[in-house]
């Protein structure tokens, strides 16, 4: 019989295995709060669960818990970068970043990535699979362990693209917010996209609270194409329709991200373009001067041409900030810390 995989199971789905293990319905609560509240990682912690009842769910269930590989923090802002190896040998990595407002949490969504950006280290070594609701959990809950720290803010920003692993994400984030739960508020949660605009339709129709950030990254179709694979079958203009659509339904102000290349969009007049294309859209930009990936040529923009684009932007009543790099002397660009595990893996 195959094994249930118990943490990704949300409360309904608890409550049928309870029952079928023959147990009262009041235990899928109690079990349900060891996995996401008390953040058990064996069944022998759960204490309040017969030993009987707790035999049975180790011969039926397995209990997925990341395990930590390695960990980074910077001496500059006390960011960590958490490397995690899940059950069947992959690895992924996980970043907590302390704010005066609360910790946040920066998840990866899959293994790897199949969108192949430019200047992107998570897509280099191609995709390898979807993360399963439990394992994004699972970074959140093995961080707020390991760290002592409790995370009030998630981003689902680093390695994958979350639309690409949908339903996982959306059992993902109602299992983050449920108040047996960590109870997350889904305004605090924000998915970061490439741009899959099938998917971002499905999202604006699934009652979510959470911000929606929009990889743009360039301020026409040339240009994000040149970038981004993706513009070439969801061009720009179907980019920012469905974008003004999930405004209309679900009233939640957008974030565009802007990762600003040396020489390539960084100009005054994309700058300007930007600020056309995206005219009376509710939103926010967040500007990313590009973190330079060995394997690629790209730059960072000079600081002076940062703030020039900056104000620019708000020139034209723009609300625009521009990203703090942080963990600068902990290993640079989302999945670079992955990518260089794998590469010494392979050396050795
Ligand atoms: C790693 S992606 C993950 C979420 C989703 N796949 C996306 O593209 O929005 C998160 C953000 O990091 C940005 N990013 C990736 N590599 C970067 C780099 N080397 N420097 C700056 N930003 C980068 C992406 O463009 C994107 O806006
Ligand atoms: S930026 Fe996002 S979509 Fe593009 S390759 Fe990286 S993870 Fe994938």
């Amino acid at each position: 019989m195959e094994q249930i995989e118990i943490k990704s199971q949300n409360l309904k789905e608890l409550k049928e295995t309870v029952a079928v293990l023959g147990e009262k319905p009041f235990r899928a609560k109690q079990l349900y709060e060891w996995l996401h509240q008390k953040l058990a990682v064996s069944f022998d912690e759960m204490t309040n669960l017969s030993k009987a009842f707790r035999e049975k769910l180790k011969e039926t269930c397995v209990l997925t818990a990341l395990e930590p590989l390695e960990v980074q923090t910077s001496k500059l802002d006390g960011t960590q970068k958490y490397l995690f190896a899940l059950s069947d040998g992959n690895v992924v990595e996980s970043v907590l970043m302390k704010y005066k407002h609360g910790n946040s949490v920066c998840i990866s969504s899959q293994v790897g990535c199949k969108m192949g950006c430019r200047f992107c280290a998570s897509t280099i070594g191609g995709w390898t699979r979807n993360l399963l609701p439990s394992e994004m959990l699972d970074q959140i809950y093995r961080i707020q362990q390991l760290s002592g720290e409790r995370v009030s803010n998630v981003v689902v920003m680093g390695t994958g693209e979350p639309l690409d692993n949908y339903d996982n994400l959306l059992k993902f984030i109602r299992m983050l917010s449920d108040e047996n739960g960590l109870h997350i508020s889904q305004r605090n949660i924000t998915v970061s996209t490439c741009g899959i605009v099938p998917r971002m339709y499905d999202l604006a129709e699934e009652n979510l609270q959470i911000t929606l950030a929009i990889s743009l990254h360039a301020s026409n179709q040339e240009k994000r194409a040149e970038l981004m694979p993706i513009a070439n079958k969801y061009s720009i203009t179907e980019v920012l329709d469905a974008c003004r659509n999930y405004f209309e339904k679900t009233g939640r102000r957008l974030t565009f991200e802007y990762s600003l290349v040396g020489g390539k969009n960084d100009s005054q007049e994309d700058a300007k373009e930007l600020a056309e294309l995206i005219r009376g859209l509710n939103c926010h930009v967040n500007l990313i001067p590009v973190n330079p990936i060995k394997e690629r040529d790209f730059v960072q923009s000079e600081k002076k041409v940062i703030e020039n684009f900056q104000n620019k932007l708000e020139k034209y009543q723009i609300n625009v900030t521009i990203r703090r790099e942080m963990g600068r002397d902990i290993d640079g660009a989302c999945g670079q810390l992955r990518k260089s595990y794998i590469d010494k893996k392979e050396d050795s």
